[in-house]
């Protein structure tokens, strides 16, 4: 078993020579990802070696090798990620896409209902073996201790973490803070306990994607204490990925900013109790709806995965909106920012 714990990646394994590397592969203790563009032959060849060698021993994925963006996404084979706010929404778009291009993903939520949904929906397209579902309240530090260390029991290490859980909440606006800043800083503070090389950490680097929005960017006017929550994500982020970079931890660290997008967190736009003070700006809700358009959760998560495979890119921030996709200029120096000179 002299591969034994080794991962394989093999291209053109559904059949011929590449089938038999991999069934060499496998013999000898690796585990395979088995890519090929011919989706049919790629799962029978899977199917074969579930039988000899269990289903945990291989994953098959479609790619073209003709396609650098593809074969690079694939890059994700043999990842572990996790993610906060799984259950539902742009979190559970996220474990999808990093699901399709390779990873095993622990989906942390603390609703307990959705995640299990979630697993269950997974479990039908990927198979049981390459996610958990783990209770999960983000502004427990306890709690999401214990999930890095159920995550690291159950799949050995973590390369991506995505802190993306987030409310909003603007009459119990402590809440929407703890949630949404305090949330972010923890993940990331335990993310990098279990991701950082060198002399303070054993870990083998990685990349933590933290979920800001366009409002951590510009003022959303019906949820000030929301906006705030994610001009800190932005901030904690930008200084955070600077730290890492000079203290050689090997851990990429991004801020993610999409526009509105299609999920449960836009009923907070007709939800009155969740307005605070502000219950009186509400109608204007529909009006910066229609102006800024609907995202489809796909769509960002196209985005996400981009900023996670992108190896460039560190204390970037991704704004995702109709139009475009960005990355932000922030200026360098305060001397080069725009600016009004008084007189
Ligand atoms: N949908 C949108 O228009 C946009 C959303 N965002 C951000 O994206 C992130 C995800 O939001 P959506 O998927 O849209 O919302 P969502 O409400 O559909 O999903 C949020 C998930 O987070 C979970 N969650 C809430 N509090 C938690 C806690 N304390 N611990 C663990 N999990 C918790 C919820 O149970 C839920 O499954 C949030 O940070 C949100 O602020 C950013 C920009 C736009
Ligand atoms: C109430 C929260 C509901 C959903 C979550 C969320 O984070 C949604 C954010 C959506 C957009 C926020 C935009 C705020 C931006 C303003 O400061 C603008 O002045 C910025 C300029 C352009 C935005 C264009 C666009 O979003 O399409």
């Amino acid at each position: 078993m002299a591969l034994s714990g080794k991962i394989a990646l093999v291209t053109g394994a559904s059949q011929g020579l590449g089938k038999g590397f991999s069934d060499v592969l496998l013999k000898n203790g690796a585990k395979v990802a088995l890519l090929d563009v011919n989706e049919t032959a790629g799962k029978n060849a899977k199917a074969d070696f579930d039988k000899e060698y269990g289903e945990d021993s291989t994953i098959f994925l479609t790619c073209d090798v003709t396609s650098y963006e593809h074969l690079k996404v694939m890059a994700l084979s043999g990842k572990i990620a996790l993610v906060t706010g799984a259950g539902q929404g742009l979190g559970k778009g996220f474990s999808d896409i990093l699901l399709k291009n390779g990873a095993k993903v622990a989906l942390l939520d603390i609703n307990e209902n959705a995640g299990k949904n979630a697993k269950a929906d997974f479990d039908k397209e990927y198979g049981k073996d390459r996610n958990i579902f783990l209770t999960c309240d983000v502004t427990s530090n306890a709690q999401l201790k214990d999930a890095f260390q159920k995550t690291i029991e159950k799949f050995g290490r973590i390369d991506i973490v995505s802190n993306n859980a987030g409310i909003v909440d603007e009459t119990n606006w402590e809440k929407t803070v703890e949630v949404n800043l305090n949330g972010v800083i923890r993940g990331t503070y335990l993310a990098l306990e279990h991701m950082k090389k060198g002399s303070g950490g054993g870990g083998e680097g990685g990349v933590i994607i933290n979920t800001s929005s366009m409002a951590g960017l510009g003022p959303l006017l019906t949820s000030p204490v929301y906006t705030a929550s994610k001009h800190g994500v932005v901030g904690f982020t930008r200084a955070m990925a600077e730290a890492s970079s000079v203290s050689g931890y090997g851990v990429r660290i991004n801020a993610f900013c999409p526009s509105f997008v299609k999920t449960p967190i836009l009923d907070f736009m007709k939800n009155e109790k969740a307005a605070g003070q502000l219950g009186h700006l509400q109608h204007l809700s529909d009006k910066i709806l229609a102006k800024t358009g609907i995202l489809e959760v796909p769509v960002v998560a196209e985005r996400f995965l981009q900023l996670v495979t992108d190896e460039e890119k560190n204390g970037a921030v991704m704004m995702v909106t109709q139009e475009c996709t960005a990355y932000m200029n922030f200026p360098k120096d305060f001397k080069d920012a725009p600016k009004t000179i008084l007189p």
